[in-house]
């Protein structure tokens, strides 16, 4: 039986009436960090988003954790995305944000103020996420998707906002991650950090997916 995390094969993906996506093919396995590049308009996030669920193919076959991927609570338990700007609740400080998470998806995989830390955010932890440079506003939402548990983390361009030195350590986070037995999925514009994380890389392009190297796991 396969232990692949992820398996997709012949995706095709029409948007406005326009093939995005064709007879795309991808995996990934427990401990794998795979890295989707490709130009602007080359169909990752849509390829994210099919990942999540969120969109559906016009064919294809794919299998997410346990089945094909669906927008529900079961999935969600395993699965953390972090795309577009989440939406913050209002009067809700930084931590306290961390700290709501931290309640819904217990067991935490870390604590809030370890999260604080590693995400460099204590010195603005008392303050509302719409205080926050655009840069901190990105370390608080990969924070949140980092703190609590799941199998698989998809990632719309992790490296958003950050500086360089957050880069860094952002790609010793995800390698850690990944080193813990979680997956990763990103799509990136950031060669550096695909080649730090030691990522898979998987090139999309007109649609159409090849892999240009494999080097996590010595594969
Ligand atoms: N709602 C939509 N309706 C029609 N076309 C869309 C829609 N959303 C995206 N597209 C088109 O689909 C293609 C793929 O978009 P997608 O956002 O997946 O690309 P991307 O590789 O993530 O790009 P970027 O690097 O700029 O983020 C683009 O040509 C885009 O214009």
């Amino acid at each position: 039986m396969s232990t692949a995390i992820i398996t997709v094969s012949g995706l095709s993906v029409e948007l406005g009436g326009n093939p995005v996506l064709r007879d795309v093919g991808l995996t990934a396995d427990p401990g794998e960090i795979v890295a989707v590049v490709g130009a602007n308009g080359a169909g990752k996030s849509t390829l994210l988003r099919c990942l999540a669920g969120l969109h559906p193919p016009r064919s294809g076959a794919l299998r997410v954790l346990d089945g094909p991927p669906r927008d529900d609570a079961g999935f969600w338990r395993d699965v953390a995305l972090v795309g577009d700007e989440p939406a913050w609740y209002p009067g809700l400080t930084a931590r306290e944000h961390l700290e709501l998470t931290h309640a819904v998806h217990a067991p935490a995989r870390l604590e809030v103020g370890a999260a604080l830390e590693s995400f460099d955010l204590l010195e603005r932890a008392d303050a509302s996420p719409q205080a926050l440079s655009t840069g901190q506003r990105q370390r608080l939402s990969l924070a949140a998707a980092l703190l609590r548990p799941s199998r698989l983390l998809l990632l719309d361009e992790p490296e958003r906002g950050l500086d360089e030195m957050f880069r860094e350590r952002l790609a010793t986070i995800l390698t850690g991650y990944a080193d813990a037995g979680g997956t990763v999925v990103m799509a990136t514009h950031d060669h550096r950090l695909a080649e730090s994380t030691r990522a898979r890389q998987v090139v999309l392009e007109a649609g159409q997916a090849t892999s240009r190297s494999r080097t996590r796991n010595g594969a």
